[in-house]
């Protein structure tokens, strides 16, 4: 029997990752083909409670260290100790899988580049999409194709929040805390609500199929703070549901357009009914056409999913690199088009007093438009989907009614 596991963070996916490792041993160690076991688990705090309390331990020179240890399992979270602490293992030749998509997208090309000169692996399958298999399948099944788009819901606190909102009603506030209570929210909730950690995810996945890295500086986002239930009733009576989307696309001159935004998708595309805490992720490759992959895409048990199949993948292959590659790149780097210059069409909601006056000149700015309505809908309200323009020449024309109305929302259309 080896002892040959250490797991760095015993929060929610750390001890998920525990508890499954645990449950199911018997049964993996024959899929490893030998004996393994967990043996520290490296915490700040002492978990007296806990039936595998006899594991924790507070020093972390004592995993790297102890020549028995194949793989850790970093999933403490951040930039700050888990840099640290992945440098030093993958330098000794230990194995890392994590499920920290802050550290993937900020130093993943240095620390695969590490993991591959020191005969190690660094997996991350759970970075993206919690449970969802992505990492591997875009690494090795559609490894044949030239990917063109990704798109998806890759932050199931925000998906958990905004079907809270759509179908229950219940205000913003209220829907996060109970996200956070169930375990799905980021130690700081705002990465979540604000798109940075869908925008994280989607750079991944777009380094992993391009080859080189896309740092979260290069793409535009923005979050769901401002979408308000009002904008959930005028979307719904049009026949869309609001979603944060993240998404990257190869064009044609091999630039790529990126962005992660609430879009309203309509209700007979798929993504549309991927609700509560689930992620979906569509994948357009030239060999295959379109691919859906969906999951629990945030919690406990459905993270630590990945995390052991990770672990379990390197326990396989020890002494041997995985081989995911991709380039590094520097943050000035123009290869993510501005994306103020891609055609899209918006949800336009203004209010003022005089709105329903601008009609005229909002057909003249924008040629052929929808408005949309909804019940008891006020007065001084109106809410329209402009056509497809480039999204600048869009907010030229917001700007100059901006000086009659309040430009109370403005969505894109997926
Ligand atoms: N929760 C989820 O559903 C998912 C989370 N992730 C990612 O997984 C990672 C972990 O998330 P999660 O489990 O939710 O986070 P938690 O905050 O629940 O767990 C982190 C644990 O690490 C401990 N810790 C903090 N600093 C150190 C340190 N220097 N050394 C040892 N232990 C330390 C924390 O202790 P203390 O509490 O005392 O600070 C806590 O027990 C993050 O990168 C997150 O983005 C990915 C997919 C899903
Ligand atoms: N906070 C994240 C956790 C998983 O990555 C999310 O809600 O998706």
């Amino acid at each position: 029997m080896s002892k040959n596991v250490a797991v760095i963070g015993y929060g929610v996916v750390g001890s998920g990752t525990v508890e499954l490792f645990m449950k199911n041993r018997e049964a993996i160690n024959k899929k490893i083909g030998r004996d393994c076991d967990i043996k520290y688990i490296l915490d700040l705090r002492d978990f007296p409670e806990s039936p595998f309390a006899d594991m924790i331990i507070h020093d972390f020179d004592t995993i790297l260290n102890d020549d028995e240890i194949e793989v850790v399992a970093e999933v403490v979270g951040g930039t700050t100790f888990a840099y640290e602490y992945t440098k030093k293992l993958l330098a000794k030749g230990k194995s890392v899988v994590t499920s920290n998509k802050a550290l993937v997208a900020a130093y993943g090309a240095e620390l695969l580049q590490l993991a591959q000169d020191n005969g190690c692996s660094y997996l991350f399958e759970a970075s993206v999409g919690g449970g969802i298999p992505i990492i591997r399948p875009l690494n090795k099944c559609l490894a044949g194709n030239e990917i063109q788009q990704i798109s998806g819901i890759l932050n199931g606190t925000t998906n958990f929040i905004l079907t809270k909102m759509i179908k229950d009603q219940m205000s913003f506030e209220d829907a996060l805390k109970l996200a956070q209570q169930l375990g799905y929210a980021e130690a700081d909730p705002t990465a979540d609500v604000e798109g940075e950690d869908a925008c994280r995810k989607i750079c991944i996945l777009g380094s992993l199929v391009y080859g080189k890295h896309i740092y979260p500086e290069m793409v535009h986002k923005s979050g769901i703070t401002r979408i308000t239930l009002d904008d959930v009733e005028y979307a719904d009576n049009a026949g869309y549901v609001i979603k944060l989307i993240a998404s990257v696309k190869r064009l044609e001159d091999n630039s790529l357009s990126a962005i992660v935004c609430p879009r309203l998708v309509p209700k007979s595309n798929m993504l549309a009914s991927v609700d509560d805490v689930y992620n979906a992720v569509s994948v357009t490759g030239d060999g295959v056409g379109d691919v859906l992959f969906y999951g629990q895409g945030a919690g406990k048990l459905p993270t630590a999913s990945a995390v052991v199949g990770d672990i379990i993948d390197c326990l396989r292959h020890n002494g041997r690199s995985l081989g995911i590659h991709w380039e590094e790149s520097k943050k000035d780097e123009k290869f993510v088009v501005r994306y103020k210059d891609i055609n899209c069409s918006m949800y336009v909601r203004l209010k003022g007093d005089d709105v329903q006056a601008l009609k005229p000149s909002i057909s003249e700015m924008f040629g052929k438009l929808m408005y949309i309505e909804r019940a008891n809908r006020p007065d001084d309200e109106l809410a329209f989907i402009t056509p497809n323009m480039v999204e600048s020449d869009i907010d030229a024309n917001l700007a100059i009614l901006s000086h009659s109305a309040e430009i109370a929302s403005k969505i894109r259309m997926f």
